[in-house]
């Protein structure tokens, strides 16, 4: 068995050749440039005012001023130069006046018969943005390898852009294998079970921003599980589920293996999520993660998504790790690493980690009671109070739900 940083470690390797498409900016959101994005004009484009009020020259030594007949509402130029102790009503936004280098708010004026008069002294140079102070002609806006969120795509609008290169999503076939299975939206029938790793893990395939397509059930026999291989190899690259253990009936590793597939390894030091095999079959990478609901989710956590995120160009492919405190004792009497459900909640700015209840490796309702894996070495305790490093999955408490 192999460790689970050394299996990471492989299968990084085996990830190639991220990809990349032109996509309209909205469609870019969450994804990763693989562009170099440079500025092709001044930010703001010319110097302007910051305020609705009026612009004038701080030559002018003086705190009244007669006001011009024209006004500048943003989006109008004036070119023509405003003369000394002349002032000019502007608004928020219109580009300053040549001849003028100061605004002053309405607020801070008063009207006199002859035209306003400043309420306090002058600061020249005040309440004015100048050409090219937010991004320069030529600047580096954005690097290859920065994430697009919606202030990105905001700077990118401001720059002309409608499209922007980025890394399209990773394209995830999903299999589930096993002749107890039965498809989504049916009663189970005596001794038989739903189908629900397709779902859970096509949900996380889309979660880590790739396009996920459910290939269905193959049936209990190398025949049927090398057929529907074959066809999840269409994608950029395929998930198995169940099959993979030891049992009479576990056809997976051998089918990889009997259409040319290589096995990288099989079997990790860790629980959930033992019997995962890796291997690479016509250049795309195959993971057979196991039957159980939360082997295979947790399986997913620590080898797929992050190989995943390499594929979409992503410079971080792993979880944050988040110190937290302990809320009850916890114990691994077992041989392997245990990565221990918990329920992270942040109280007063300080993480906190209970324990999920149920640990089994099939016990899908204690997985949705955390958002947290607490790694714990074999044959170990922690006590309630003690500090730990939990891999943090989600933020689900800062969604504002219970
Ligand atoms: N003799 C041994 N038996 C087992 C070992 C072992 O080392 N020696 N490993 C155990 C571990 S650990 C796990 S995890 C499971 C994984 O086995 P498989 O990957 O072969 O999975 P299956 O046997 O096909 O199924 C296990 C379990 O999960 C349910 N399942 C399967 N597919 C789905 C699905 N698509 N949706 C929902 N649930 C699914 C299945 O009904 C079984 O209950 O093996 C242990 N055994
Ligand atoms: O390690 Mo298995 O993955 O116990 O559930």
């Amino acid at each position: 068995m192999i460790s689970i940083e050394d299996a990471q470690q492989i299968i990084q390797k085996h990830i190639t050749g991220a990809k990349t498409i032109e996509a309209s900016l909205l469609d870019s959101l969450g994804r990763v440039i693989a562009e170099d994005v440079y500025a092709p004009w001044d930010i703001p484009t010319s110097d302007n005012s910051a305020m609705d009020g009026y612009a004038f020259s701080s030559l002018s030594e003086r705190n009244e001023f007669r006001v011009a007949a024209e006004f500048i509402p943003a989006g109008s130029q004036r070119i023509a130069p405003v003369g000394l102790g002349e002032a000019v009503r502007i608004m928020t936004g219109a580009p300053v006046p040549p001849g003028c280098d100061t605004v002053v708010p309405i607020e801070d004026v008063e009207q006199i018969p002859s035209g306003i008069r400043l309420k306090n002294e002058m600061k020249p140079g005040a309440h004015i943005r100048l050409r090219g102070e937010d991004v320069e002609k030529d600047e580096l806006v954005l690097a290859k390898g920065s994430a697009i969120r919606p202030q990105e795509i905001g700077l990118l609008v401001s720059l002309g852009k409608t499209t922007i290169k980025v890394f399209r999503p990773a394209r995830v076939a999903i299999l589930a294998t096993g002749d107890e299975l039965q498809e989504a939206g049916s009663v189970p029938d005596a001794g038989r079970i739903i189908n629900s790793n397709s779902y859970s893990l096509a949900a996380q395939v889309l979660d880590a921003g790739g396009e996920a397509f459910m290939i269905g059930i193959a049936a209990d026999t190398a025949q049927a599980t090398e057929e529907k291989i074959r066809e999840g190899l269409k994608a950029d690259m395929l998930i198995t589920t169940g099959g993979v253990s030891v049992g009479d009936r576990d056809f997976v590793k051998e089918s990889i293996q009997n259409i040319g597939g290589s096995l990288l390894f099989w079997k990790v030091n860790m629980k959930p999520g033992k019997p995962v095999a890796f291997a690479v079959l016509e250049d795309k990478p195959v993971f057979a993660l196991p039957g159980n609901p939360v082997a295979a989710m947790v399986a997913f956590e620590m080898f797929v998504r992050p190989a995943m995120l390499l594929k979409q160009g992503c410079p971080r492919i792993y979880r944050p790790r988040i110190k937290a405190v302990l809320v009850n004792d916890v114990r691994n009497r077992g041989d392997r690493p245990h990565l221990v459900r918990v329920k992270v909640t942040l109280d007063h700015g300080e993480y906190h980690a209970s324990i999920a209840g149920n640990q089994s490796s099939a016990n899908l309702a204690s997985l949705t009671q955390s958002n947290g894996l607490l790694h714990l070495i074999p044959n170990s305790s922690l006590t309630a109070g003690s500090r730990v490093e939990v891999i943090l999955l989600d933020r689900e408490f800062e969604m504002g739900c219970a």
